[in-house]
């Protein structure tokens, strides 16, 4: 049976600073997030059945922990009592990658089933609701290359030129809580304004800590630098190279060592998914 399938896609942290720790314990920071043509897919089944079922198992992640699933039944108040869906995954994001895999999946979930259960929220409203699974879920919500600030909620669009990015998985897995953890992590950086923004006059501040603990990632960026701008994107392990054609990504990419998993991306300014929500809004609109 063909699917009508729902992208999900990934991000990279074009920089990441810290500026500081919240009361809350999170840690405020600024970011630009580059949303990629490239990712995961769900597909939504709806029915009455009043029960959230997500068919495809993750390993390592239990049936009622999955972000897909978790963002259902947060969105499910918002419908008809009988609201029910039976939900479909094609992954193919590696997973604890800083690439927003599982956020982009719980954002996907939020803006499908919002419109296919007809819950009609506002996008600032399934935003909120997204903060509560994760502090990047908002991102995948709005669907707009962004500057942010705060814990990743503050968001300004900001459109980039055209930019294509090899991404590449050093085959590690990076807990996000515990590089937020590690006392020796940089935490003062001075707030910087977009308008001043340039690659070079920015960094990822957890890349020299992962770097340290995570030897794998080290020796990827070594390779990386020596074809283009590189760096880990948010509390790693993936770490991206940037250029402007193409091809050159792909040269690049060929050359790599068969130990590392990669794409090449494009970034985009507006995200597939909410392409796809537009589409079907015009679609039914024609109906
Ligand atoms: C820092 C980023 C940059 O994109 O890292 P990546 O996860 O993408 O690598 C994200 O904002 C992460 O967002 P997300 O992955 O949703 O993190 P969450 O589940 O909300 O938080 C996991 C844990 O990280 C810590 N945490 C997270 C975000 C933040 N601004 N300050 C923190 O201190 C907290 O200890 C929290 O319990
Ligand atoms: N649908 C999902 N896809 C990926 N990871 C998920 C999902 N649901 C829950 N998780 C959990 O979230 C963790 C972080 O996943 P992910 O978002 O891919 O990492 P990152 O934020 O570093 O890119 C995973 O290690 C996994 O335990």
């Amino acid at each position: 049976m063909s699917r009508d399938w729902w992208p999900s896609p990934a991000k990279l942290n074009l920089f990441l600073h810290i500026l500081g720790r919240l009361d809350s314990g999170y840690h405020q920071l600024q970011s630009l997030f580059q949303i990629l043509d490239y990712g995961d897919r769900l597909a939504f089944d709806i029915n009455r059945s009043s029960t959230v079922q997500l068919d495809t198992h993750i390993v390592g992640v239990a049936h009622d922990d999955n972000l897909i699933v978790r963002a259902a039944r947060l969105l499910k108040p918002h419908a008809a009592t009988d609201a029910g869906v039976r939900i479909f995954l094609d992954k193919q994001l590696p997973m604890g990658g800083g690439i927003g895999g599982g956020s982009s999946n719980a954002a996907t979930t939020l803006v499908a089933l919002n419109h296919l259960w007809q819950c009609n929220l506002t996008e600032d409203a399934l935003a909120e609701l997204g903060l509560s699974l994760g502090a990047d879920v908002p991102i995948f919500v709005r669907g707009r290359t962004a500057f942010a600030n705060g814990v990743g909620e503050e968001l300004t669009p900001a459109p980039l030129a055209p930019c294509w990015y090899l991404v590449v998985n050093p085959g590690v897995h990076v807990s996000t809580g515990e590089v937020f953890s590690l006392p020796e992590l940089p935490r003062n950086t001075p707030a910087l304004s977009w308008a001043s923004y340039s690659f070079e006059n920015t960094r990822n501040d957890c890349q020299q800590i992962v770097c340290d603990h995570y030897p794998e990632v080290a020796n990827l960026l070594h390779w990386l630098v020596h074809y283009a701008p590189s760096r880990m994107t948010g509390t790693g392990a993936c770490v991206f190279a940037t250029f402007t054609d193409q091809n050159e990504a792909s040269e690049v990419q060929a050359k790599l060592p068969a130990e590392w998993t990669s794409f090449v991306a494009k970034g985009v300014n507006l995200s597939p998914l909410q392409q796809k929500l537009q589409d079907v809004i015009a679609a039914s609109d024609m109906n």
